[in-house]
């Protein structure tokens, strides 16, 4: 047998330290990772039992029974003892050999962290460059040579010298990839790692980890105080949302698939050959039929939502949005595309007065609401825009102990902080959890699933979801709630920036049904039948807009030039 990386036993149960009630994973199948040779696995299946895997190898979790010696993870831990530089006291550390990447977790103090703040003038400590972020925050530092490598390879080369808040959300995703490649660990887990990328990113980016999984980019050296002779393979651990065989990366050998808490791993022939014999996978929404609402064509009878006219953004030379129009009138539905760094979050902040110029455009040049920007407190923007994105996963804060039911509250007023909720407010913010219900109950951490407490009546249940701390649910459960929070109030313009980030595709698919059903009540209870609020999203993905293809109206950017309206 190779010489393993990870050697998990068949039939080994995973629980929680310290608590031995539930499993919270069963491997039907032995999972092993060979340390060299051909091998890339993909972890698929549910959200939750994928973020349980992952937990799971990064060691958070205890074993049953105690695999035996040497252990779940025979060679890794093992691996370059620390080794004294020969004519020195320095002690050479090796690089970690398990690095893990995820994109969706939110800033480790729980603080609100402002993301206003790369539009505006930045403070002295924003200022530290992607370059010093490699040379400076990874151990031990990479060599100038590999930053120049590998920063070529993942084509941001031209971002070294920018400071690093000023990096769009895509590109900081490379760049944090990049650094998990320099970092030259073992293993490398990545979590969701093509999320939020542009179709051309996407691909170069498959395409480079496959290299690196191939050997064919040599990693070798990258890191300085790696000893000789101990350079190594990177073997890759992608966990990857979806449980189809599209978009699973070619040079992927193996496949761990996760239901029900139960793990199996197929090689890849086994897991397409099944895959393919099922038909691709359908997601079986309960009691949640889609209906499509059509969309009604507004004769643009009434004035615009936001009207822009000729805005241009630059800092210093760089051109950010270059001459950008755009008329959104209610009840249009626009899809926002264009590359990652095109200037889609730019202009998005300027309608959402985020962005410091959004104040102090030409009073031509942006109005919001048939009134000049100026004319309206930022405080009523908030309330009539209802707004997802990364960014608001990011710096919405967990620390101030606000409940799920008071977080999705807080959408009334666009605000990040508890307020007092009506007895109105409170029923309809039962009735966005409501058909969430078994997937809060069962993401809970440490909490029974609700197949466990069948006694306990939907309403009681509703209760105790609404008044659990948010921070305590898992992070693809935060997202669904600031989904939540983003329509709550039904704004008269809604913006989803890739507000499905971090979601897995049930719980994205429920959403999408529960805006359907929002569009239809909007339109009934309006006086003319016409569901007039606009809706703007911003996705990668095609089939992540949540209206049939042709219904909606696209704009599209390229480098801050409107390169496609129609
Ligand atoms: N202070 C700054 N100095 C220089 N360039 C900046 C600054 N702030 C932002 N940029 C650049 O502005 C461009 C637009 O960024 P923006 O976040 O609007 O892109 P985006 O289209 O939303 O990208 P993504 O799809 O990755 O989210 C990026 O190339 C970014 O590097």
């Amino acid at each position: 047998m190779k010489r393993a990386l990870v050697s998990i036993p068949a039939a080994t149960r995973v629980f929680p330290r310290g608590n031995a009630a539930a499993p919270l994973l069963r491997f039907r199948t032995p999972l092993h990772i060979p340390d060299d040779g051909e091998y890339a696995l993909a972890i698929v299946g549910e959200g939750e039992g994928r973020r349980r895997l992952v937990q799971t190898l990064l060691s958070k979790h205890r074993f049953h029974p105690h695999p035996p010696a040497p252990g779940i993870f025979p060679y890794a831990f093992n691996w370059a003892p620390r080794e004294h530089v020969p004519g020195s006291s320095e002690v050479v550390q090796p690089p970690p050999s398990i690095r893990h990447l995820t994109f969706s977790k939110p800033s480790a103090t729980g603080e609100f962290t402002d993301f206003t703040a790369r539009y505006g003038a930045l403070q002295e400590e924003d200022r530290d460059t992607l370059f010093q972020f490699f040379r400076e925050s990874l151990f031990p530092a990479p060599t100038e040579d590999a930053i120049t490598a590998v920063s070529h390879a993942l084509r941001i080369q031209h971002l070294l010298n920018l400071p690093l808040v000023a990096l769009s959300s895509g590109q900081t995703r490379r760049s944090r990839i990049a650094a998990g490649l320099l970092a030259s660990p073992r293993m490398l887990i990545l979590e969701d790692p093509f999320a939020g990328l542009d179709v051309q990113s996407r691909r170069e980016i498959a395409g480079m980890l496959g290299a690196v999984n191939s050997g064919a980019v040599d990693l070798k050296g990258t890191s300085q105080g790696v000893p000789d002779g101990q350079e190594h393979a990177m073997r890759l651990v992608l966990s990857l949302r979806g449980t189809g065989i599209i978009g699973l990366p070619e040079y992927v050998t193996h496949i761990a698939r996760v239901i029900d808490n139960e793990v199996e791993t197929l090689s890849k022939e086994e897991y397409v050959d099944g895959v393919e014999r099922q038909g691709e996978t359908q997601h079986v929404v309960p009691d949640m039929a889609r209906q499509p609402v059509a969309v009604q064509d507004s004769q643009h009878s009434t004035d615009p939502v936001v009207d822009v006219q000729g805005v241009s953004i630059a800092y210093g030379d760089a051109k950010v949005l270059d001459d950008v129009s755009w008329r959104i009138h209610p009840g249009e539905r626009w899809h926002l595309q264009g590359s990652n760094g095109s200037g889609k979050t730019t202009l998005l902040s300027l309608i959402l007065g985020h962005h410091p110029q959004s104040f102090s455009l030409p009073i031509s040049t942006l109005s919001l609401f048939s009134k000049p920007r100026r004319e309206i407190a930022t405080p009523t923007l908030r309330r009539r825009i209802g707004h997802a994105s990364p960014e608001i996963f990011a710096a919405f804060p967990r620390s101030m102990g606000l409940s799920a039911g008071e977080v999705v509250g807080t959408g009334y007023e666009g605000v990040f902080s508890r307020r007092r909720m009506s007895e109105e407010q409170r029923t309809r913010i039962e009735s966005l959890l409501e058909p969430f219900l078994d997937l809060l109950v069962a993401g809970k951490r440490g909490k029974p699933s609700l197949k466990s407490t069948t006694t306990a009546t939907t309403k009681s249940i509703l209760e105790h979801i609404y008044d659990t701390d948010f921070s305590h649910f898992p992070p693809n459960q935060q997202a669904l709630l600031l989904f939540l929070r983003a329509i709550v109030s039904r704004p008269s313009l809604l913006i989803l920036d890739e507000a499905s980030q971090g979601m897995d595709e049930e719980t994205w698919a429920r959403c999408r049904v529960l805006l359907d059903r929002e569009w239809a009540e909007i339109a009934r209870d309006a006086k003319e039948g016409i569901n007039e609020q606009a809706v703007v999203v911003v996705s990668h993905w095609e089939e992540e807009v949540p209206w049939e293809k042709g219904q909606g109206r696209i704009l599209r950017l390229h480098e801050g030039k409107v390169v496609l309206k129609e």
